[in-house]
């Protein structure tokens, strides 16, 4: 069953509720069987995947280009671009499939501001400077920084979803940071006090 839609979806959302409904409905029957969520995601779709993920737009800055590294099925790199029509994602995605699935969606959503880009990140390294950079459930930060960092510009904003043990990683990365001038870094915690579960963003700029 898929999760009934939170009361703090439409503050979040805003005017783009009801292109983040659509995406619900059909991430939420069809997400599963191509793979793109585990059996039990569709019964917290809502607070662990979608609002999980659009917590973070107000961290988009105005007219910001923006990179989402391993999209997979959308998160959060999809639903920012449809709470934040007016700046610019890149998806980057390695697996066809799921460039397929994020394709299709931009497509039937009206999103004239995504551009899935298939391939890894690395991939792209000097290919463009983005503004803001962000990631969910892709890899722990002393590998994600080398391979995030290079797709900023000067000063531009990495903008990593964490889990629980993000001081761990901080801790573990710590070489990593200095390497790829990583600096004002901070984790801070989103949602508290409207979501069920809220997301901690690891927030840094980068420096060359
Ligand atoms: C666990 S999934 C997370 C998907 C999505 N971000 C989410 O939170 O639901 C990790 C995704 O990262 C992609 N990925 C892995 N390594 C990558 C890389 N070096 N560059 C870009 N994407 C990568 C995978 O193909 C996969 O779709």
């Amino acid at each position: 069953m898929i999760e009934a839609e939170p009361a703090a979806a439409a503050a979040i959302a805003g005017p783009r509720i009801d292109v983040l409904r659509a995406f619900a409905a059909e991430l939420g029957a069809r997400g599963e069987p191509l793979g793109l969520i585990g059996p039990k995601e569709p019964e917290r779709l809502w607070t662990r995947h979608l609002l999980n993920s659009a917590v973070l737009a107000p961290l988009i800055e105005p007219d910001a280009t923006v990179a989402d590294i391993g999209t997979g099925g959308g998160m959060p790199g999809l639903v920012l671009a449809i709470v934040r029509p007016d700046a610019r994602f890149r998806l980057i995605e390695p697996m066809e499939r799921r460039c397929a699935w994020l394709g299709e969606q931009a497509d039937r959503l009206g999103l004239a501001n995504v551009t899935v880009q298939r391939g890894r990140a690395e991939e792209f390294h000097g290919a463009f400077e983005a503004d803001q950079v962000t990631a969910r459930a892709v890899t722990a930060l002393r590998k994600l920084v080398p391979i995030s960092a290079p797709l900023l510009r000067d000063g531009g904003e990495l903008l990593l979803l964490k889990g629980a043990a993000v001081d761990a990683e901080i801790e573990a990365a710590q070489k990593q940071l200095r390497r790829f001038g990583v600096d004002e870094a901070r984790v801070e915690e989103l949602g508290a006090g409207v979501l069920a579960e809220t997301t901690r963003v690891f927030r840094a700029r980068v420096r060359r």
